[in-house]
């Protein structure tokens, strides 16, 4: 049996750590955010306790890769697998440039079907930085998506493009947003997460167009658990750990069985 081992989703939010079990399942997982660079060696030492180990590192953001793959040799941990593309992830799809598309986008629909059994048409939505909807065809290939905003990154958008508007760290609760605001707080929070929710529901509606069965879909990403229930629909099954999932399905795939 293969030792434990560790997977790593360098995001541009947040940095999501998990520890695989010696048969390759995640065992647990957590998430800092991306300038905490100073925890990094704490979580290592945390993870890694009982002996590491194998490393399998997924980014969309390489000056972060840079930084957390100099931390990880400095420790002695490794071998580090490298996932910074679609093009390393061992999934089946109808890219133009698997090399300029994101590992974690990759890595969800790997995960999605392949590790949660789904098979014919799907869609995975990301709700994360960025908001992504992959769709995955009848024959389970997946042929691309949409990359829309993100909520928090909506809110520090709207700050830095105007004079007067504030940036919200935090715009959804256990409350149900309103519809409209009669002050700045609201009114945001209505026409980001509103937003949002409109733009998933007309991307899920336009990426299920002419599919039999309709498509499974599974959400993963920081704000899906708040958004997927706004956004309603057939089951909606919301799996938080989605591409570091995908890192351990990946590790033990050969990239050219896609
Ligand atoms: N503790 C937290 N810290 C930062 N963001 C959080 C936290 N909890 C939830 N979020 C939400 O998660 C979103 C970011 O999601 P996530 O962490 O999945 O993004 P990410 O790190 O950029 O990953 P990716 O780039 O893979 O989408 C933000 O819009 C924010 O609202
Ligand atoms: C779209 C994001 C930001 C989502 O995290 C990431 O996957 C990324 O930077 N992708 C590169 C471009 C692409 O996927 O087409």
């Amino acid at each position: 049996m293969p030792p434990p081992a560790l997977v790593i989703d360098i995001g541009n939010s947040r940095i999501k750590w998990g520890r695989l079990d010696e048969g390759g399942r995640l065992v647990g997982s957590m998430a800092t955010t991306i300038g905490d660079q100073a925890s990094w060696g704490m979580i290592l030492d945390r993870l890694a306790m009982g002996g590491i180990l194998e490393v399998s590192v997924a980014s969309v953001n390489p000056p972060a890769a840079e930084r957390l793959g100099e931390t990880l040799r400095g420790r002695g941990i490794g071998p580090i697998r490298w996932y910074r593309s679609a093009a390393d992830v061992p999934v089946r799809h109808g890219l133009e440039a698997p090399g300029r598309t994101g590992a974690d986008r990759a890595l969800a629909v790997l995960a999605a079907v392949s590790g949660k059994g789904h098979s014919g048409p799907g869609i995975v939505v990301q709700c994360g930085t960025a908001i992504t909807v992959e769709r995955i065809g009848p024959d389970g290939g997946w042929q691309g998506g949409a990359i829309g905003i993100g909520l928090s990154l909506a809110s520090r958008a709207l700050h830095a493009g105007t004079a007067q508007l504030p940036d919200f760290a935090s715009l959804l609760s256990e409350i149900e947003p309103p519809a409209w605001g009669a002050s700045t707080r609201p009114a945001m929070t209505a026409g980001i997460v509103w937003g949002a929710v409109g733009t998933i529901r007309e991307l899920i509606a336009r990426l299920s167009e002419g599919t039999d069965p309709p498509p499974w879909v599974v959400w993963t990403g920081g704000d899906a658990s708040g958004l997927a229930p706004l956004v309603g629909g057939r089951l909606t099954e919301v799996e938080p750990d989605l591409v570091l999932i995908g890192l351990s399905i990946a590790r033990t795939t050969p990239v050219t069985s896609r």
